[in-house]
C-alpha cells in the first residue's frame, strides 16, 4: 500500500518594533479622536509587534519538510522585516495612507506580501500587544 501524504503546518516567529497612528479619512478628526482615543494622538506611539507566519502543505517524503524553514526565514525578512522593522507604518509604508495602521490591516497586508512568495501560506497571526491579536487567512466575503 501506497504511504499517504501527510498535511503539515509550520510557523516562523519574528518581532519588529513600528511607530503608528490610529487614524482613518473616512472620519473627522473628531470622530477619528473618539473613535481612537488614545491611540490616534497625533505623534503617534510605537508597538513591539510579534509576527507568527504559518505555512499549509505536504510533508515531503524525502526532506522531512513541508518547506525549509531557513528559507521561510529569508523571505519573511526580505519582504517584511525590512520594510516594517523601526518604521513609522503610516509615513513609510504607502499602503498605510490608505488603510488604517490596525493591527488587522496590517495582517492583511503582510499576507498580501507574503503570498506572492508563499502560495502554502496559511495564516498571518499579528500581536499588536500581549493581548491584543489579530488573525488574518486570506479570507474575502465576495
Ligand atoms: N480592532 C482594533 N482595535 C484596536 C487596535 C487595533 O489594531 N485593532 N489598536 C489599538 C491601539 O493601537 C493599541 O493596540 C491599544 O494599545 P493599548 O490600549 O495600550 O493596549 P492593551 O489593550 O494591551 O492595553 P491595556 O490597557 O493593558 O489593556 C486600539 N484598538
Ligand atoms: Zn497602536
Amino acid at each position: 500500500m501506497a504511504e499517504r501524504k501527510r498535511i503539515g503546518y509550520i510557523k516562523r516567529i519574528e518581532s519588529f518594533s513600528a511607530a503608528h497612528r490610529l487614524h482613518s479619512p473616512f472620519f473627522t478628526d473628531e470622530e477619528n479622536r473618539a473613535l481612537y482615543g488614545k491611540c490616534n494622538h497625533e505623534n503617534g506611539h510605537g508597538h513591539n509587534y510579534k509576527l507568527e507566519v504559518t505555512l499549509k502543505g505536504e510533508i515531503d517524503l524525502k526532506t522531512g519538510m513541508v518547506m525549509n524553514i531557513a528559507d521561510l526565514k529569508v523571505i519573511i525578512n526580505e519582504v517584511i522585516m525590512k520594510q516594517l522593522d523601526h518604521k513609522n507604518l503610516d509615513k513609510d509604508v504607502p499602503y498605510f495612507a490608505n488603510y488604517p495602521s490596525t493591527a488587522e490591516n496590517i495582517a492583511v497586508y503582510i499576507w498580501d506580501c507574503l503570498i506572492e512568495h508563499l502560495p502554502i501560506l496559511y495564516e498571518v497571526l499579528l500581536y499588536e500587544t500581549d493581548k491584543n491579536v489579530a488573525i488574518y487567512r486570506g479570507e474575502t466575503n465576495n
